[in-house]
């Protein structure tokens, strides 16, 4: 469904190539964890694969659609009905409660349905809080007003950078049963981490090394 094909990123005018050649493929309903040493472009990854970002040279296929050849308002629509991301510092606006914060991604979208926001409150466990601000919120609290306000509209893949990166066990946990039911609901994920551990609890591991992305058998 997602193709990344001959993918090359480079930051600083071709010189070195973070991503080098790359292919990789995402399917419908995989769940998917890549890790990698630090600075090797797990997060560079991450953005093209949300279209935050684009390739310096190369080509990303979503369902033989070239979104290579999309305009920024084009990507930012597709971006807003097809993607979600959860951020490694969560990105939440402190002063703003839950409720406000989860609901903020379709101020800037033209979706017309309204979200069952409180259902997905209640899915993350977090619908008591939906009316406090969110700088009072522990770290787990916050990550999962992250991951709520990532899926408010209904994405086909949800993209999250160190989604436990900060977290304790309990908490990791939490997230990892979150992800799970995301999933067996339909949800594609695909999560980095530098957690070997919780990587050993996706269905498929891949390693990013030498700008290349490589299943890994464990
Ligand atoms: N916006 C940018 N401008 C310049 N260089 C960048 C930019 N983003 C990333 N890089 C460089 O690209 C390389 C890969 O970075 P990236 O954040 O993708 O790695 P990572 O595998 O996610 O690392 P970490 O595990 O430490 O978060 C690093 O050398 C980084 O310094």
């Amino acid at each position: 469904m997602y193709k990344l094909q001959n993918i090359y990123k480079s930051y600083d005018k071709e010189k070195t190539f973070i991503l080098n050649d790359l292919y990789f493929d995402v399917n419908e309903g995989d769940f998917v964890a890549i890790i990698g040493k630090s600075g090797s472009g797990k997060s560079t990854l991450l953005n093209i694969l949300s279209t935050i970002d684009t390739p310096t040279k190369g080509y990303y296929i979503f369902n033989d659609k070239n979104l290579t050849k999309l305009n920024d308002n084009q990507l930012a629509e597709f971006r807003n009905q097809s993607i979600g991301v959860v951020f490694q510092s969560y990105h939440l606006i402190e002063d703003y409660t839950v409720g406000e914060n989860v609901m903020l991604p379709l101020m800037f979208s033209n979706q017309k349905k309204q979200p069952n926001l409180d259902g997905i409150l209640e899915k993350l466990d977090i619908l008591p809080l939906k009316d406090k601000r969110v700088k009072i919120l522990s770290g787990g609290e916050q990550q999962r007003v992250s991951i709520a306000r990532a899926i408010i509209s209904n994405p086909k893949m949800l993209l999250a950078d160190e989604p436990t990166g900060n977290l304790d066990h309990e908490n990791r946990d939490n997230i990892l049963s979150i992800l799970k039911k995301l999933n067996s609901e339909g949800m594609t994920i695909i999560v980095v981490t530098h957690d070997l551990e919780f990587a050993k609890k996706f269905n498929k591991i891949y390693e990013i090394k030498d700008g290349k992305i490589n299943p890994v058998q464990i």
